[in-house]
């Protein structure tokens, strides 16, 4: 971090001399810059002279929770955010009826409208809350500064009003087919054998058209999206160098970001089916920990510097310190806890590595924990069963494996059961539960190796 920051002639300097990086800057060096349109000195000289400047990224309900690659490029508008920026979180309730073919081979199959409803509600509530614990985390981390505006919005809002002959006759002729045409996610498509349907083909005027609302109605001057949106992007920006009068004076820009890839270089999401969704009631926290507490040892500081608002300074020292001895993986401690923090709450991180150490049998200062606590986080992680003292231990069994009580008896009988913090073997059905009970009402029970579940007995 700069310490003696002053301006000199418009532009920020540290005491050393040398001029401080922009926000931009910073956001390249943490990796989450792909590509920026021109003319992106201008951008570079409002960060630097201190403009505010506003920004928005959409995304589609085409599912019922956002995923981490979509956190990628809303890591881009959080760190714009908690610097005093005002943004827009868009959910396409509009565009999600057309479907955007980007980075597409085939057509996406229609959703009920009932679905796409709910999705939009649900998206809506991660957005908000993804900002609420990001300025959280980000004042937990970097102490507290002024954050900007964010809005939550749904296209649908404005595409509800919009006439086909008066949009046609509008803003037609400023659409150019050839330009349209020439985009990835168009012309890929074209040379396929499914090729590309109407509702597909026209997909970026709809986007192009948001981004031009938005510039003229609340001077949002900034898209950003995944490497996948820049022709969509684009097409905004011409829309509104077109349209709009004031675009040489004000430009509209692009920012992208690099596509969070699985280990064989597939893009991470919905559509690949490899989706970790920030939704608690799908993924909870503690699955959240797990995804990057496997991280491999490579990816850790690049993951460190898109998902954290960790200074590159401790991002480097932590990640060298794990470096000498990779095999304890406190890279991968430190990645899983900070991001916890950020999507589920700060606190939640700690909560998830406490409870990944009693289930994997790395933990054993039970006495250091309140039974109160662990049942909060077995609870957050979804891990938390209800039982009465009557219930047998073979049909507590058959309960917590979602199996048969003959199955539930076999793996009693094969010694898989382990019970209380002390991990008795038992093998046969029993219902004496005192001598298991954490503070007489918490039984622990682990069922193989890699299962484990707090039961409070009722
Ligand atoms: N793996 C990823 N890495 C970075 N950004 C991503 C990733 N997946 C999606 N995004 C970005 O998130 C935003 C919203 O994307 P969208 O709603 O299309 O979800 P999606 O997961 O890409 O959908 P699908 O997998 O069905 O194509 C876009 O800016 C998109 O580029
Ligand atoms: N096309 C984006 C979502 C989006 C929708 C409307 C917008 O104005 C911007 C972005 C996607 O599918 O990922």
């Amino acid at each position: 971090m700069l310490v003696g920051v002053g301006w000199i002639g418009r532009r920020l300097f540290s005491c050393t001399g040398r001029r401080a990086r922009d926000l931009l800057e910073e956001l390249k060096v943490r990796g989450l810059v792909s590509q920026v349109s021109e003319p992106e000195r201008v951008l570079h000289e409002k960060l630097s002279n201190g403009s505010r400047v506003h920004l928005y990224c959409g995304a589609d309900p085409t599912a019922r929770s956002l995923h981490l690659g979509n956190i990628v490029p809303l890591m881009v508008l959080l760190n714009f955010y908690v610097r005093g920026h005002d943004v827009v979180a868009l959910v396409g309730g509009a565009t999600g009826r057309v479907g955007d073919p980007s980075g597409r081979k085939t057509e996406r199959s229609v959703m009920e409208e009932m679905d796409r409803i709910d999705n939009i509600a649900r998206i809506k509530v991660q957005l908000a809350r993804f900002f609420r614990n990001g300025w959280e985390y980000y004042s937990s981390r970097r102490g507290n500064g002024v954050c900007g505006k964010v809005r939550v919005l749904d296209n649908y809002n404005w595409w509800k009003d919009v006439r086909m002959l008066d949009f046609l006759s509008q803003y037609g002729r400023h659409i150019r087919i050839q330009s349209m045409l020439a985009r990835d996610s168009v012309s890929a498509r074209l040379d396929s054998a499914e090729g590309l349907g109407f509702n597909e083909f026209t997909y970026q005027i709809l986007q192009a058209y948001d981004f031009y609302h938005m510039y003229r109605e609340d001077g949002v001057s900034v898209q950003v999206g995944g490497n996948d949106q820049w022709g969509n992007i684009t097409a905004g920006i011409d829309l509104i160098n077109r349209a709009d009068p004031n675009a040489a004076k004000m430009p509209a820009f692009g920012i992208t970001t690099p596509l969070l890839t699985t280990a064989s270089g597939e893009k991470f999401g919905k559509s690949a089916g490899n989706a970790v969704f920030i939704d608690p009631e799908i993924n909870t926290n503690f699955d959240i920990f797990q995804f990057f507490y496997n991280t491999a040892d490579a990816d850790v500081a690049r993951l460190l510097k898109t998902f954290t608002f960790l200074t590159i300074d401790e991002i480097d020292a932590a990640v060298s310190k794990h470096m000498q001895s990779p095999h304890l993986r406190q890279g991968q401690a430190l990645l899983a806890r900070e991001v916890t923090d950020l999507l589920h709450g700060c606190g939640s991180g700690e909560n998830a590595q406490a409870l990944s150490d009693i289930v994997f049998g790395e933990f054993a200062d039970y006495n250091s924990i309140s039974c109160e606590r662990l049942i909060d986080m077995f609870s957050q992680a979804k891990l938390l069963h209800h039982a009465t003292t009557k219930t047998s231990l073979t049909d507590l069994v058959a309960q917590l494996s979602k199996t048969s009580k003959s199955a539930a008896r076999r793996i009693l009988k094969q010694g898989a059961v382990y019970l209380g913090p002390a991990r008795t073997k038992v093998t046969e059905d029993t219902t004496c539960w005192t001598p298991y009970l954490i503070d007489n009402q918490a039984l622990l029970i682990r069922i193989g190796k890699q299962k484990c579940f707090l039961v409070k007995m009722v």
